[in-house]
Order: structure tokens, then sequence, then C-alpha cells
């Protein structure tokens, strides 16, 4: 941060670590030196606070989490701010964030831009608003929008800071020059009122209704996730105990909550949904530019509605289409369809004078033995379970399935034994991550980012667990190509348990994290 003397007695301090102003240990010390200095010039009236670059702050460096614990002391800067003598003012402009916005909350005053944002979004990070964030902002704004705030991490523009009362004045202009005169109007005012620490929170009477719908709220909106929850523990600390106590509680959490394990994954994703913006395959290949795999035939199951509609945009692309359908009156009913609306095609296409190949499409009746006797799961009351009704949700061991399983193991020889949970997870989760492997290596995915991101977006992979290979690395890749191996040998029939030559590669340097894995393995193969 820098300190600048201004005229009419006044100190500017702004803060500068590009590009968003992080709140490095740097920066805070620079602040906190800045601030002293002001205090201890008896020429020094009021303060100005401000970020470079058109933004105040966004908030703690969220790189440097994993090596330092970010909040804490930050929180007594905070404190100190708000204890000084002399009249800080903070102007805003660009994003005040998470930290950014609770070093502001300590500041006397608030002028923003217009087009400012403000909020707290720590529990996107798996983390609270812990730097006095969850003390002050129910001191200034009230418990209910507080916790809306707060759970949903949303951040709010200036207008509606504005009303809400987080700021004090938004402007059109330059918040730096509108705050350096404002502080002159300030200087005779009484600093007391501006001191949120010594405020309390605004009493509601049905204060234990609004908390438990605030839990009963996040527990569905956000199931799973941490942070929501122990930050409305944190606010329930603002309005239950004196400020030095509250603090104290939301250290506390802020602490569990960072080594929950949730926080990690979370910060990893926050940047490795910002790398996968800008990455491309390591092949530099793009499907712009790449050639497709050819395609020698096609299997379509199912021949409702989509399947038709699928087997035939194969067809007429000249692919080979296997339809396959296992209730004989559904099939019936597809070939006729399929049939007529092939034939229509042909008719146009001959009457436009182009020339029409008969497609190849094959229906076959068999299907999974499951399948093949009408089990399609819940959809239609029975699968593996029985279930109360078609669609119903109750399920029950069904006798039927008993006695299909041991004349299956009769025929192919198997003994029956119990499986556990944690094997039912490891057979599961590490050949899926293994193919992640598999694809790293043939260069068809440019990171592990990628692949995360898109568990996370688009097979509902909780967010909190940070995607299938950040979860790898947090289990440690010698113990899952371990456990690979060891399923391999005991199913040699099932080749997604063969570990991939990547992993190994890997796995022979220790647990490297996944922003490493690439530069280790050495340059992947490419099968674009
Ligand atoms: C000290 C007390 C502790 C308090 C706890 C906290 O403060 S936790 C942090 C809370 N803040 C946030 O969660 C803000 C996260 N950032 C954003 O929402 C956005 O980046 C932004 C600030 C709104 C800017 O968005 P924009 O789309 O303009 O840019 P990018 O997202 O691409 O970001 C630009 C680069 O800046 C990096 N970055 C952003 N915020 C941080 C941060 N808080 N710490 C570290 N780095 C940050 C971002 O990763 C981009 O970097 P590139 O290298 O360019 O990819």
């Amino acid at each position: 941060a820098e300190y600048l003397r201004l005229p009419h007695s006044l100190a500017l301090i702004r803060l500068r670590n590009p590009p968003v102003n992080a709140l490095s240990l740097a920066v805070v010390n620079g602040i906190r030196e800045g601030l002293q200095k002001a205090m201890s010039d008896h020429t020094i009236k009021a303060i100005v606070v401000c970020g470079a670059n058109d933004k105040f702050c966004a908030g703690a460096d969220i790189s440097s989490f994993s090596r330092s614990s970010p909040g804490i002391s930050f929180g007594v800067v905070v404190d100190e701010i708000q204890r000084y003598e002399k009249p800080v003012v903070a102007a805003i402009r660009g994003v005040a964030l998470g930290g950014g916005l609770e070093l502001a909350l300590g500041c006397h005053y608030r002028i923003a831009h217009a087009e400012a944002r403000v909020g707290l979004p720590e529990v996107a990070l798996g983390i609270l608003p812990g730097a006095r964030g969850t003390q002050l902002l129910p001191r200034l704004i009230g418990v209910p929008m507080s916790l809306d705030l707060i759970t949903s991490g949303r951040p709010v523009g200036a207008d509606e800071a504005l009303k809400l009362g987080i700021l004090d004045v938004v402007i059109n202009s330059d918040p730096v020059e509108e705050a350096v005169k404002f502080s002159q109007e300030i200087l005779d005012k009484p600093l007391e009122p501006r001191r949120l620490l010594n405020k309390s929170v605004p009493s509601l009477p049905n204060m234990d209704s609004i908390f438990s719908e605030a839990f009963a709220k996040v527990q569905k909106q956000y199931p799973g996730f941490l942070a929501p929850e122990t930050s409305i523990q944190a606010l329930q600390a603002a309005v239950n105990l004196p400020y030095k106590l509250g603090i104290k509680e939301e250290e506390k959490l802020a602490l569990y909550l960072q080594k929950s394990g949730q926080a990690r994954a979370l910060q990893y994703v926050f940047f490795a949904e910002s790398s996968v913006h800008k990455q491309s395959p390591p092949s530099v290949a793009s499907w712009q530019t790449a050639s497709p795999q050819p395609i020698s035939s096609v299997g379509v199951l199912g021949l409702g509605t989509m399947g038709r509609g699928i087997a035939m945009c194969f067809a007429k692309a000249g692919i080979p289409v296997v339809a396959v359908e296992s209730d004989p009156k559904q099939l019936e009913i597809a070939k006729k369809a399929v049939t007529s609306m092939l034939e229509r095609e042909a008719s146009k296409m001959q009457q436009s004078g182009r020339a029409w190949t008969k497609p190849t499409l094959t229906f076959s009746s068999s299907a999974d033995m499951l399948c093949e006797s009408g089990r399609f799961g819940q959809k239609t009351g029975k699968g593996w379970y029985q279930y109360d009704k078609p669609l119903g949700r109750v399920h029950r061991p069904d006798p039927w399935l008993s006695e299909f399983l041991s004349q299956y193991r009769e025929t192919h020889h198997l003994e029956s034994r119990s499986i556990s949970q944690e094997e039912i997870l490891e057979r599961c989760l590490y050949s899926l991550i293994n193919e992640g492997f598999r694809i790293l290596g043939e260069g068809i995915a440019a990171s592990p980012e990628q692949i995360d991101i898109i568990y996370l977006s688009g097979y509902g992979w909780p967010r909190y667990r940070g995607g299938p290979m950040f979860y790898a690395a947090t289990v440690g890749l010698p113990v899952v190509l371990e456990k690979l191996q060891k399923y391999y040998t005991q199913n040699p029939d099932v080749p997604q348990l063969e570990p991939s030559d990547y992993l190994k590669k890997l796995a022979a340097h220790g647990n490297p994290p996944p922003k490493d894995w690439q530069s280790l393995a050495g340059p992947p193969g490419s099968k674009l």
C-alpha cells in the first residue's frame, strides 16, 4: 500500500497489488504502517483509503490461503481502524469483496462509485468472513439481510448497498475526490456513532425463528456445504455475545472451516474455473481444427422418441446403427416409425434428384439381462430392487433378483462374497479417476482442472470435493495406484481398473499437487 500526504491535512492510503489489490501480507502491513503514520502525524486530520487501478480490493489473496491463516490478524487491523481518533473514509471503486469489504466496514465512512460492487463471498471459498465481517455487518444492516448476504455470498451493487446501509454515499464521479471533500466536512463530527464494534445488533422479537429458518434454508439450498451453516453460527454469536466474545467465536468457527478440507477444495475450484477458460488442449488442437475419429457403427439402447431420433440421425449420416429395444411391442412401433421416416426422407431426396443410399439399421431385442426382464429400475418399479410403485422411491430387496443372481453365479462359476461400502466407493471412483489420468496422458484433456470442472458443472460432483482429479490428490496418488493395482489383480476382466501409465508416472513422485502433474508426467500423446 502507498502512503500519500494530500492538501488540507489529509492522508491517502492506496492499496496496490495488481490485478485486484488482494490483501497479501505486504498490503496488510502497508495499510497498518500507513495508518500508524497518519495517526502519529498531528498535522493529519483524516485518512482516505482507496485501491489502485480502479479497484478497491477483492479481499484476501486466495492463492496464499494454503500458506497462512487468512482473516485472523486482519481482524485486528479492522478493529484498530475503528478505534482510531481520526476519521477514516473508504473510497470504493470496482469491488470491495471479502476482506476488502471488512476493511471498509472498519472505516468510519464508505463512499462508492455507482458501478461498484460490495459483498462477502467467502462461503464460495468454503470459509466465512473471519476478519469481523460476521460481527460488524449485522451491527450495520441487521440480522436478516446479513444472513442473506453472508450465506449466499452474493455481491450487491452500490445502489442496493446504499439502501441497505452498507454505503454512506454513492456518486457517479471519482470516489477518491468525493472522499477528500467529504472528509473535510465531517472533521468535527463525533466518531463514536461510526464505530460499529461499539454498537449492538438491532434486536428483533423473532430472532430464534429467523435463525432456525436460515439453517433450514441453507441445508436445502447448499446441502453438504459447511460454510453457510457455520456462518449462521457466527452471526448467532454476534447477536448473543458482546463484541469481544463474538469475535473470538468468529475466529474459532473460521479456523474450523479453514481446516475442513472443503475450503481447500473450493479454493482449488476458484482457480480451476478461471484457468480452464484460458486453456486449450496440449496438442493445440481444438474442436475447430480437430479431425473426427472414424465411427464404424453405433448402438442405440431404447427406442422411445429420443432413441428413434438418435438412430435416425446416425442412419441418415450413413453410419450403420444397431438399435436395441427390449419391449417387443415398443420395438414393433419403433421399427414402423423409423422405416416410415426413412421412406419419407428417401422420397424427398429422390424428388429433388439427389442420390439415396439405403441406411443400415438393425433392430435387436436382446438387451441387458435385467432390462430384458423389463426391469428398468425406478421408472418401472423394479430393477436391482423392487419399488413401492413405478417411479416410487421406497425400495426393498427382491427375491426374484436373488434367484437370478444365484443362477448367474452358477453359470459363470462365481463365488458370492460380501462387498464393503469402501470397495464399492473405491472401485467406482478410482476407475473413473484412472480414466481421467488416461485422457490426460493421451492429451485429450489439457489439465486435471478441465476434467474437474466438467465433473462439477456437468455431472453433479459436489463442488466442495473439488472434482475427481482433486479428490485423487486428497486421497494420495500412491494410494489410488495401490488400490487400482489390488482391484485389477482381483478382477483382471475389468480393464478400467488397470492403472494408467500416467498415474504410475505421477505416483512415482509421491503425491504432487494437480498443478504440477503435467510438468512431472512429461508431454502427453495426442489423440486429437
Ligand atoms: C484478509 C481477510 C480475509 C478475508 C477473506 C477473503 O477476503 S476471501 C476472498 C474473497 N474475495 C473473493 O472471493 C473475490 C474473488 N474474485 C472475484 O470474484 C473476481 O476475481 C473479481 C474480483 C470480481 C474480478 O473478476 P474479473 O472477472 O474482473 O477478473 P478475474 O476473475 O479473471 O480475476 C482477475 C485475476 O485476479 C485473480 N484474483 C481475483 N481475486 C483474487 C483474490 N482474492 N486473490 C487472489 N487472486 C485473485 C484471478 O484469479 C485472476 O487471476 P489470473 O491470474 O488473471 O487468472
